[in-house]
């Protein structure tokens, strides 16, 4: 059988402190994500999700344990691997048409394809007719839009995306989360969202993880069995749903009132 596309074997990641001290802000996390699959990271702030997604991307080495991409230990950048991050990368002195434009010129496509593919995403994700607009001319849900099709474009076989949304209003928020969704269908990507907002974990994903208060620890693995495809505002209406969010939030919330509580001890 084939390995998980992404596995993380006791991964532990410290980082010097400050005062001369080490902060653990992951530890002994082991956490499987195969090609297809939609994960979602929930946990409370700080807890160590995005040092987990470094940990993934290789922009951070572990300082115990394993990581490994495709069944090869991490060692830099994989291939493969696109991101979202909360602020996008769109660049503001570029079109949005040389925005999309840039990831495939970088992978060494020509400019003939790199153009053709990038009009492609632009297309799917509906900013057709606005390839001559620059970043400032657009709403927050457009550069989001933008931002999908930049990260898209070069057909990521693994998703890293923290908080990607987290900025916009409900309505946008609902709209681009439809619109990930859909987007990925037609991929095997493997996905890893972190994010803040539980209702936006389940409606998304396949299995939504809680992690520990830090340091960041994988605390419980929820499957999320609701079909696809998935209308997100009327999937957070049924019964099915309410009651998968009740047990996650049972166990993230004695997470989240840890945090609270060292949090309001350290500034007391
Ligand atoms: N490069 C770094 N150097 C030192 N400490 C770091 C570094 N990156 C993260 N940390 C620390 O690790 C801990 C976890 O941070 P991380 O950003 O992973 O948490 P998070 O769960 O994503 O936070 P949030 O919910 O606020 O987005 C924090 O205490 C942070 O200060």
């Amino acid at each position: 059988m084939a390995p998980p596309l992404i596995e993380l074997i006791s991964a532990t990641k410290r980082f010097p402190s400050g005062n001369g001290s080490v902060h653990t802000a992951v530890r002994d996390l082991s956490l499987t994500v195969s090609a297809g699959e939609f994960v979602a990271v929930v946990g409370p702030t700080g807890c160590g999700k995005s040092t987990t997604l470094s940990l993934v991307s290789g922009l951070q080495p572990a300082s115990a344990g394993e990581v490994r991409v495709h069944g090869e230990p991490v060692r830099s950048i994989p291939d493969g691997v696109g991101y979202m991050f909360q602020n996008d990368a769109v660049m503001p002195w570029r079109s949005v048409l040389d925005n999309v434009v840039s990831g495939p010129r970088y992978r060494g496509a020509s400019k003939a394809e790199a153009r053709r593919q990038a009009a492609d995403w632009i297309e799917r994700v509906g900013l057709a007719g606005f390839e001559k607009y620059y970043p400032h001319q657009l709403s927050g849900g457009m550069r989001k839009r933008v931002a999908l099709a930049q990260t898209l474009v070069t057909q990521p076989r693994i998703l890293l995306m923290d908080e990607p949304f987290s900025a916009l209003d409900v309505q946008t928020r609902a709209l681009m989360q439809d619109e990930l969704l859909r987007l990925w269908q037609g991929t095997d990507a493997a996905v890893i969202f972190v994010t803040h907002d539980l209702e936006e974990a389940i409606a998304l994903a396949d299995k939504v993880v809680v992690m520990t208060a830090s340091p960041a620890t994988v605390k419980a693995v929820f499957d999320v069995p609701l079909p696809r495809p998935r209308e997100v505002e009327e999937l957070r209406l049924t019964e099915d749903f309410l009651k998968i969010y009740r047990e996650v939030w049972e166990s993230l919330r004695t997470e989240v009132d840890k945090a609270r509580e060292r949090g309001a001890s350290r500034v007391a």
